[in-house]
């Protein structure tokens, strides 16, 4: 195996086999632990109609649920939130995602159109010029901004989707999806988050979906990897420690380098791992 193929393994925390049932009781009982080791009830999350909420807020529900029943507590929450930009081209696969399979206590809705298009235009208004890229961004930013004021109502914490598949490649917004409170799909990739899915029963239409971070207008609903340049299969492949194309593994060793700043806190004066 490539050295630094090892290395991202280990700091990602990657299992080549996994028992998904088992994976699934201890995901949902790290989310559960979570909830009674910080004494909050509620858990909130954002449905885009894809993969990873899908399997992030099934196991949110599931735990609330879990610790509803262990303790008679009837607070413990889960809150699936709905955040399109305008009309969503894969709306019915977010409501599918939500009403045939996560079940959500509840469920609210908050379109972010009015408030990225607002800050897009203060901005532009003050000289800057905000390509489509990069409002994609705001997007994200938008998104979490409505998670984290919804937490805060709630006394809740905020669920991230970020996974190993994802991670490595650096591919979520800084402190846009990439900012949560607890990460139950950490060390997963991909096809993993994809069998637990079909272990819990999941519509396949939710797991067989091309992924698509779908933040620009101007390339709507562009497949990851056609942004990335690398297959899904092949992230997989390395991260469980297979042989892949030296072309592939070279790429994804240099997301990983390039987006190394994302997989830690601001940097401070006293750090040392970004020299
Ligand atoms: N070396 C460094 N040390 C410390 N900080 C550094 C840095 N380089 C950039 N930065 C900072 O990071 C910023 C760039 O990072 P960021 O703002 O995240 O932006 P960036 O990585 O350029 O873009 C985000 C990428 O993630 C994709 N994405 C976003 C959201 C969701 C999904 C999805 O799959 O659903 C995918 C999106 O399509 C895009 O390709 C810079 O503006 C700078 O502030
Ligand atoms: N339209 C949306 N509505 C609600 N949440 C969203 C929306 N778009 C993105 N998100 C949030 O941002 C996260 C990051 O998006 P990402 O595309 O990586 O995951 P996904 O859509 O769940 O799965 P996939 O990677 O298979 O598309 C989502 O998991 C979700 O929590
Ligand atoms: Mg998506």
């Amino acid at each position: 195996m490539r050295k630094c193929q090892e290395e991202i393994i280990n700091a990602l925390g990657v299992n080549a086999q996994i028992d998904p049932e088992a994976e699934i009781d201890k995901r949902v009982q790290f989310l559960c632990d979570f909830l009674q080791t910080t004494n909050m009830k509620t858990l909130v999350l954002g449905i885009s109609g894809g993969q990873d909420s899908t399997l992030a807020g099934r196991l949110s529900q599931l735990a609330v649920e879990k610790l509803r029943k262990e303790t008679g507590n009837a607070d413990y929450q889960f809150i699936a939130v709905r955040l399109p930009y305008g009309e969503q081209a894969d709306e019915s696969d977010a409501m599918s995602a939500i009403n045939d399979f996560i079940k959500p206590d509840k469920m609210m809705r908050v379109n972010i159109k009015a408030a990225t298009d607002a800050m897009v235009n203060s901005l532009t208004a003050a000289g800057a010029v905000i390509s489509d890229f990069n409002k994609g961004n705001i997007k994200a930013r938008e998104r979490m901004i409505v998670q984290y004021a919804i937490a805060g109502q709630n006394g809740g914490a905020v669920v991230g989707t970020d996974h190993a598949a994802e991670a490595v490649t650096g591919f979520y917004t800084k402190f846009g999806d990439g900012g949560a409170d607890i990460t139950p799909l950490a060390g997963l990739d991909k096809r993993q988050g994809k069998t637990l899915l079909k272990s819990l029963n999941a519509p396949a239409k939710l797991y067989d979906k091309t992924p698509t971070a779908d933040l620009e207008e101007d390339k709507p609903m562009r497949p990851d990897e056609e942004a990335l340049g690398v297959r899904y299969e092949e992230i997989d492949d390395f991260l469980e420690g297979r042989a892949v194309s030296t072309e592939a593994a070279e790429k994804i060793e240099s997301w990983y380098r390039r987006t190394q700043h994302k997989r830690h806190l601001p940097i401070a004066p006293y750090d040392t791992w970004w020299k």
